[in-house]
């Protein structure tokens, strides 16, 4: 529950400096001096809002226009919840929450039917309605020098190390295609680079600048750690992306990587279905540790569902509960036929109960609802139900989002 001396507005311009001392303080940060974070740079000030206790602002947080790509590469419109904090010291006091719900229930307004978001903590958001591991994202490390399976085959393609400058207009139109078809990927807007991207020494963590090697149908963008010892050089190449349009492509530029001299290890943080696993004569020498990337909230149930496409046939009766957007809550018909769905009120008897968080979580088809089920998270009123449904949701591809808005 909110304390009621707290207000809430959208920020100006002039709001900026301290709406950004307030987000770096509630990360234990300080904000840069004299300058702009780089978060900072892609707000929507219409969007963006700020917690005032009196006149002091205590909390903050933003929605990101952005297109996700969900199941059966439908471009849906979707709310990326970024730059949510709390002033140390005002914390436990419904701040977050007047935020959550102002969001929420502007975006339900504006119709953006899904909201998404990364979460700092893995507590804070379910009581939200956001579902997690909606997607989830693999930190995979391997050596270097690995040959490919028998039959894996690099073609001759030319691989050119090119500059920032060079590169930046071939990879905004090779991710501009790709991100359309893969499940999870976002839309970018100019700034959207700069964050991505984002190549000040302060970004780099000791590490090098980023480099660039194209390909005639992807890219490849990486740093270096640079490690030497007796036995000779250890860089590790720590990819930051590998967009490709093209199966060949994909392999060609892992081959490049894993052949690069003076490189003894890889690291990236990989779709969790990423094909190198099965390309390496050795997979166990690929090494994997599988953390959750998007969270995922239905905004409104009868505009989410239709707009993605389902594997199966099905039709049930879904018992949503969600306390933060009632108009959810009740039962819907949900039915599907050759994978487009059709989501209607009902007073018919529920087959499936779940809350909106656990729909959320299957929504890109990564998480299994009947995994739900077994989690007691979605409870089962008609035999069969819950295994249809899970069928119909999965998709061809884990969902994967490359990057951190
Ligand atoms: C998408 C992003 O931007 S992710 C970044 C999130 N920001 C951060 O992690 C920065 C550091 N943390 C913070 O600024 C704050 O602690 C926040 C934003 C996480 C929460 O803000 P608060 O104003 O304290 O949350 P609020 O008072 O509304 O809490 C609502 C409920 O969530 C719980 N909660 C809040 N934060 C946490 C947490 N970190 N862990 C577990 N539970 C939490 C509260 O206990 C409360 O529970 P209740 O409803 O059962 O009483």
């Amino acid at each position: 529950m909110a304390d009621s001396a707290l207000s809430i507005r959208t920020i100006g311009s002039a709001d900026l400096p301290e709406f950004q001392r307030v987000f770096a303080w509630s990360f234990l940060d300080e904000p840069p001096a004299g300058g702009e974070h780089r978060w900072m740079k892609v707000l929507e000030l219409d969007r963006t809002h700020a917690v005032f206790d009196g006149d002091e602002m205590v909390g903050t947080g933003g929605v990101l226009s952005r297109e996700l790509t969900v199941p059966g590469g439908v471009l849906a419109p979707a709310g990326a919840v970024t730059v949510v904090g709390v002033k140390p010291g005002h914390r436990r006091r419904g701040v977050a929450s007047l935020l959550m719900k102002t969001q929420l229930h502007g975006m339900h307004e504006t119709g953006d039917p899904i909201a998404i978001l990364w979460a700092s903590e893995g507590s804070i958001y379910r009581r939200f309605g956001y579902g997690e591991h909606a997607s989830s994202l693999s930190m995979m490390t391997m050596p270097t020098r690995m040959p490919f399976h028998p039959g894996v085959s690099v073609s001759d393609a030319r691989i050119r190390q090119v500059t920032r400058e060079e590169a930046m207009p071939f990879m905004r139109e090779v991710h501009d295609r790709v991100r359309r078809t893969r499940t999870g990927w976002l839309s970018r807007v100019e700034k959207t680079w700069d964050v991505h991207l984002g190549d000040a020494e302060s970004n780099r963590d000791g590490l090098s600048a980023y480099r660039y090697c194209l390909h005639p149908q992807g890219y490849v963008v990486f740093r270096v750690k640079h490690e030497s010892n007796n036995s000779g050089p250890q860089n590790e190449l720590h990819v930051r992306e590998l967009v490709c349009e093209t199966e060949q492509a994909y392999v060609d530029l892992y081959r490049f990587l894993l052949d690069l001299d003076l490189a003894s290890g890889i690291s990236f943080y990989t779709a969790t279905d990423d094909p190198i696993l099965h390309m390496v004569d050795n997979p166990r020498k690929v090494r994997r540790e599988l953390s959750d990337a998007l969270w995922l909230r239905i905004v409104d149930v009868d505009r989410a569902l239709p707009l993605r496409r389902y594997q199966s046939d099905v039709d049930s009766v879904l018992e949503v509960e969600d306390s933060l957007c009632p108009w959810n809550s009740g039962r819907w018909r949900f039915t599907v036929k050759r994978g487009e769905a059709v989501v209607t009120r009902t007073e018919d008897a529920a087959d499936v109960s779940l809350d909106v968080a656990a729909l959320g979580s299957v929504y890109l088809g990564g998480v299994r609802l009947s995994v739900l089920r077994r989690a007691h998270r979605v409870v089962e009123h008609t035999p069969g139900h819950v295994d249809a449904l899970t069928m119909a949701f999965l998709g061809t591809d884990e969902p994967h989002c490359p990057e951190v808005f």
